[in-house]
C-alpha cells in the first residue's frame, strides 16, 4: 500500500470539475514540480493554495495521480502570490485595479481585511455598499462554504447533502447540528433518523439526551405514515421508540406529552371504533384504550380533507331532472348502448352531487361513465378538469376520454418540496373535478388536491376499491366508503366483451371467492405447475427470454412484468431479479456498472424509482424541463458515468433524468417488482410466481391487483395450493387512519348548524 504524501502548491489548471457531486481533477504546481490532484474538492479556484494530503496512484492514461484524501487551505504566501490571486477574479467584485489599490491599502493584510473587517473596504475607491456586500458574499462562498462542506465530509456527508443543508440553514447549520444533530432527521430529506443517530454517536450525544428521544419518537411516526399508518396508538409508539432506542419507556412518554404541548405531535382520544394494534386495547380489553398520536401534517391533513368533503357534499347546484333524463336517452342514443341500472344512477347523481364516488372492478364501464358525465357538463357549460395520481394512469385518461388528463401534481402545479401554486387562494378555475385511480391517493395528496378545488364545484372521485391502498399514508377511498356519508355507486356488472379475454372475467371471480378459468386455448389467462423455487425461477426464464418473446412477440424488456408478492424467498423480487439481469442485461466489458450495497445496476437495466422525488430535474428530447420522479416510475440506465459519479435513466422513453451516486437508494432494478410497487401501473404482459409466503402478503387483494394490472396476458407460475390459499385468504393489511370517523363528525355538526340556522 502506498504511503500518504503531502504537497502544498496553487492551482494552476482545473481540467474537470462538476458543481454538483463536487468532484474535481487538477494540477498542482508546487513550485518543484506539477502534481495531478483528484477528489472531492469542493469550490477550488485557480490560484488558490493548498495543502493537500493522499495517496499517489497511476492512471493507465494520465499516469500519476494523487488520490487527495484531506486538503487545507493555506494563505497566498508572498505578495506577489497575495497581488496574483486578488486580482484572478476568484473573489467577485475584485478585479486587477481593486486588487492593486488594496494591496497599496492593506498590505499582506489584505485578506484579513475582507475576513474581519469587510467594512474597511469601503476606503477603497470604486467600492460602495453593494459591491461590498457582493465581496463579502463572493468571500464566504470561497472560505466559509468550502469549510462547511469538509467539515460535513468528515461525518460522511456527501457535498451533494452538505449544499441541502446549506440551502436549508446558511452556515449556521454546524452550530445547529452540533447543539441537535437530529435537526437533520427532522428537516433534510434524505437524511433519516439512524443516519443523524450515527452523527449524534461521532459527536459523543448521550442516548439519553431529549432531542435524541424527540427525534426517535417523529422517526417511529414517519417509519409508520411510510407503512400507511396515519397515527399510533401511543402504547405502541412508546414500545416502538423504547426498542428502537434502547432507552426505558417512562423517558419516552414524557417527551411525547412534551411534544403535545409543544404542538410537535397532535394527540386525541383514541375512538373506540377504530381500529387499533393489539398493544392499543386497555387491560380489559373492551377495546378503548388511551391516545392516538400524530404527526401534526398527518392530523390536519385528515381533518381538512374530512372537512372539505362534507363543505363540497354539503353545497352543490343541481341540474333539472328532465335534463338528465333527456341527457341519458341522448347519450345511450349517440354511443348505441344502454347504460345498465347503477350506471344511470352513477350519471344521475354525480350531476346532483358535490362530491361523488364511482367505484368497480375492470371492465365495468368506470370509463363509460366518465366519459358521459363530462359530456353532460360540457352541455351544462360547466368547466371540467381531469387527473390521475400516476403519469402512466393519466395516459389512460386522456386516451379513454379524448381530453387532457395530468398527474395531481401537475394539475395542482407542483414546485418541489410539497410546494403547489394551485391551493385555496389560488383555487382550480374549474367546475368539475374528476380523478381516476382514486385508490392510489394518500391522506396528504387528497388534502393538497382539497385545498385548491372551489366550495361549490363538484369532484368525482373514481377508481377500484378492492386494489391495494395507497403507498402512503392513510386509505383514503375505502374510508370516505366505510363512512357511508359520501354519496357512491358501486359498478358490479362487467360489460367488457371478448371472445378470448378472460382477465376481466377472472378477476370479478377471484374478487368473489372463486376459482379463475385457467388455460384454455387461445385465452389470456394461464397457469404452469411448478412447485420447487428453482423450478418456477427456470419456467420463468423461459418464458421471458423465449416463449412469449419468440411465439408472442412480446418485448421481453417494454411489454413483461414480473410481479412477485414478496422481496425474499426463493421466488422474491430480489431473487428474480437476479436471474433476469443476467440472462436479459448481462455482463459485457462496455456496458459501465454501478454497485451500491448488495444492489449492481449495470447501463441497459430496467430500473424504478421507489420513493417520490418531487424535486429531482428531469429533461426531454424536446428540450422541455421540469420535476419530479415518482414511486413506481420504470425507466431504463442510458448511461453510467464513473468521472461524473452519476448515472442517467430515462422514464416513459423520453424523460431523462440524471441521478447524483449519492441517490441512487431511490432506485431499485425492475425486471421483477413487488405487487404493491405495481399499483396504478399497466402492463401488456403479467407473469407472477405463485409459492409459499407468509400470509400477508399471500392474500386475494394481492393476487387481484397483480391480474388487473394486465392487459393482454397473465401467466401464473407456481402451486395450485398456494393459488388457492390466495383466492381464500381475505385478510387486508390494517392501516390505522380515522378519515371515516371524521367526516361523520363533520358532516353531523353541518347539520346542527344548519338546522339552528333555519330555526
Ligand atoms: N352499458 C354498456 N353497454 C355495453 N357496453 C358497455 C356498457 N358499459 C360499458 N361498456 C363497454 O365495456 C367495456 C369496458 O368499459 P369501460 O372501459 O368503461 O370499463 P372500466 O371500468 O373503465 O374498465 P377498466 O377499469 O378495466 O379500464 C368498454 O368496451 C365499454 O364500451
Amino acid at each position: 500500500m502506498s504511503e500518504n504524501l503531502v504537497y502544498e502548491g496553487i492551482i494552476e489548471e482545473i481540467i474537470f470539475q462538476n458543481d454538483e457531486t463536487g468532484f474535481m481533477i487538477a494540477n498542482l504546481n508546487t513550485h518543484e514540480d506539477y502534481i495531478c490532484i483528484k477528489g472531492v474538492l469542493p469550490f477550488i479556484k485557480s490560484g488558490d493554495r493548498l495543502r493537500v494530503s493522499g495517496k499517489l496512484e497511476i492512471h493507465p492514461i494520465y499516469g500519476e495521480q494523487l488520490t487527495v484524501n484531506y486538503l487545507e487551505h493555506v494563505k497566498p504566501k508572498e505578495r506577489d502570490e497575495l497581488f496574483k490571486y486578488l486580482s484572478s477574479g476568484v473573489i467577485k467584485g475584485i478585479g486587477e485595479a481593486t486588487a492593486q489599490l488594496m494591496m497599496q491599502a492593506f498590505g499582506e493584510e489584505a485578506l484579513e481585511v475582507i475576513h474581519e473587517n469587510p467594512e474597511r473596504l469601503l476606503e477603497i475607491p470604486g467600492i460602495g455598499p453593494k459591491k461590498l456586500e457582493q465581496i463579502i458574499l463572493s468571500y464566504k462562498e470561497q472560505y466559509e462554504l468550502r469549510d462547511f462542506i469538509m467539515y460535513f465530509q468528515n461525518l460522511n456527508i456527501t457535498v451533494h447533502m452538505a449544499m441541502k443543508i446549506y440551502r436549508k440553514f446558511g452556515l449556521e447549520a454546524i452550530e445547529k447540528i452540533e447543539t441537535n444533530p437530529y435537526i437533520l432527521a427532522d428537516e433534510i430529506s434524505g437524511i433519516g433518523f439512524r443516519f443523524a443517530d450515527q452523527i449524534a454517536q461521532k459527536m459523543g450525544i448521550e442516548s439519553k439526551s431529549p432531542f435524541r428521544i424527540a427525534s426517535g419518537i417523529q422517526y417511529i411516526l414517519n417509519r409508520e405514515a411510510g407503512s400507511g399508518n396515519s397515527f399510533l396508538g401511543k402504547k405502541t409508539l412508546c414500545y416502538l421508540t423504547e426498542r428502537e432506542l434502547g432507552i426505558p419507556g417512562d423517558l419516552v412518554e414524557q417527551m411525547i406529552a412534551e411534544l403535545a404541548v409543544k404542538g410537535d405531535v397532535q394527540v386525541e382520544q383514541m375512538s373506540p371504533k377504530i381500529d387499533h394494534m393489539p398493544l392499543d386495547h386497555d387491560e380489559n380489553g373492551d377495546g378503548f384504550t388511551d391516545l392516538a398520536v400524530y404527526l401534526p401534517t398527518l392530523f390536519y391533513a385528515e381533518q381538512q380533507v374530512a372537512l372539505k368533503l362534507v363543505k363540497l357534499m354539503m353545497m352543490n347546484n343541481q341540474p333539472p331532472q328532465t335534463f338528465v333524463d333527456e341527457f341519458i336517452e341522448a347519450y345511450q342514443e349517440e354511443r348505441g348502448i344502454l347504460l345498465g341500472q347503477n350506471q344511470k344512477l352513477a350519471v344521475t347523481r354525480v350531476l346532483e352531487s358535490g362530491v361523488f364516488v364511482i367505484t368497480g372492478g375492470p371492465g365495468t364501464g368506470k370509463t363509460t361513465i366518465i366519459n358521459a358525465v363530462i359530456s353532460a357538463f360540457e352541455i351544462l357549460d360547466k368547466k371540467v378538469l381531469l387527473a390521475a395520481p400516476t403519469g402512466r394512469a393519466a395516459k389512460r385518461m386522456t386516451e379513454a376520454t379524448q381530453r387532457e388528463s395530468k398527474t395531481i401534481h401537475r394539475l395542482l402545479e407542483f414546485q418541489g418540496d410539497m410546494e403547489f401554486q394551485r391551493n385555496d387562494q389560488n383555487p382550480l378555475e374549474a367546475d368539475v373535478i374528476i380523478i381516476d385511480e382514486i385508490s392510489m391517493v394518500d391522506i396528504l395528496l387528497m388534502y393538497r388536491l382539497l385545498d385548491a378545488i372551489k366550495d361549490g364545484s363538484h369532484l368525482i372521485l373514481v377508481g377500484d376499491s378492492d386494489q391495494l391502498p395507497s403507498v402512503g399514508p392513510g386509505s383514503v377511498l375505502k374510508e370516505i366508503l366505510a363512512s357511508g356519508m359520501i354519496p357512491s355507486v358501486c359498478l358490479d356488472e362487467i360489460y367488457r366483451q371478448s371472445e378470448t379475454s378472460l382477465i376481466a372475467e377472472n378477476a370479478h371471480k377471484i374478487n368473489r371467492g372463486q376459482a379463475p378459468i385457467l388455460n384454455k386455448k387461445d385465452k389470456d389467462f394461464f397457469f404452469i405447475s411448478r412447485t420447487k423455487a428453482d423450478q418456477i425461477l427456470k419456467e420463468i426464464e423461459m418464458l421471458v427470454t423465449d416463449r412469449l418473446p419468440n411465439y408472442y412477440g412480446f418485448s421481453a424488456m417494454e411489454d413483461i412484468q414480473i410481479l412477485a408478492p414478496m422481496k425474499g424467498t426463493g421466488v422474491g423480487v430480489d431473487a428474480l431479479n437476479t436471474m433476469l439481469q443476467s440472462v436479459l442485461n448481462p455482463k459485457a466489458s462496455e456496458k459501465g456498472e454501478k454497485k451500491v450495497g448488495f444492489k449492481l445496476f449495470r447501463k441497459g437495466d430496467k430500473v424504478m424509482q421507489i420513493k417520490n422525488n418531487y424535486n429531482i430535474d428531469w429533461t426531454n428530447r424536446f428540450g422541455e424541463e421540469g420535476k419530479g420522479v415518482f414511486n413506481g416510475d420504470i425507466g431504463f440506465i442510458t448511461m453510467i458515468d464513473e468521472v461524473y459519479r452519476e448515472m442517467t435513466v430515462v422514464f416513459d422513453q423520453e424523460k431523462e433524468v440524471v441521478y447524483d451516486y449519492a441517490s441512487l437508494d431511490e432506485l431499485t432494478l425492475a425486471y421483477a417488482v413487488t405487487v404493491h410497487k405495481s399499483q396504478g401501473s399497466e402492463f401488456k404482459v403479467v407473469i407472477m410466481p405463485v409459492s409459499y409466503g407468509p400470509p400477508m402478503l399471500m392474500s386475494r387483494n394481492i393476487l387481484y391487483t397483480a391480474i388487473t394490472r394486465a392487459r393482454e396476458l397473465v401467466v401464473l407460475v407456481g402451486d395450485k395450493k398456494y393459488l388457492n390459499q390466495m383466492i381464500h385468504q381475505t385478510h387486508e393489511e390494517r392501516r390505522l387512519s380515522n378519515l371515516k370517523g371524521r367526516i361523520a363528525h363533520f358532516k353531523n355538526v353541518w347539520e346542527e348548524l344548519s338546522k339552528q340556522k333555519y330555526n
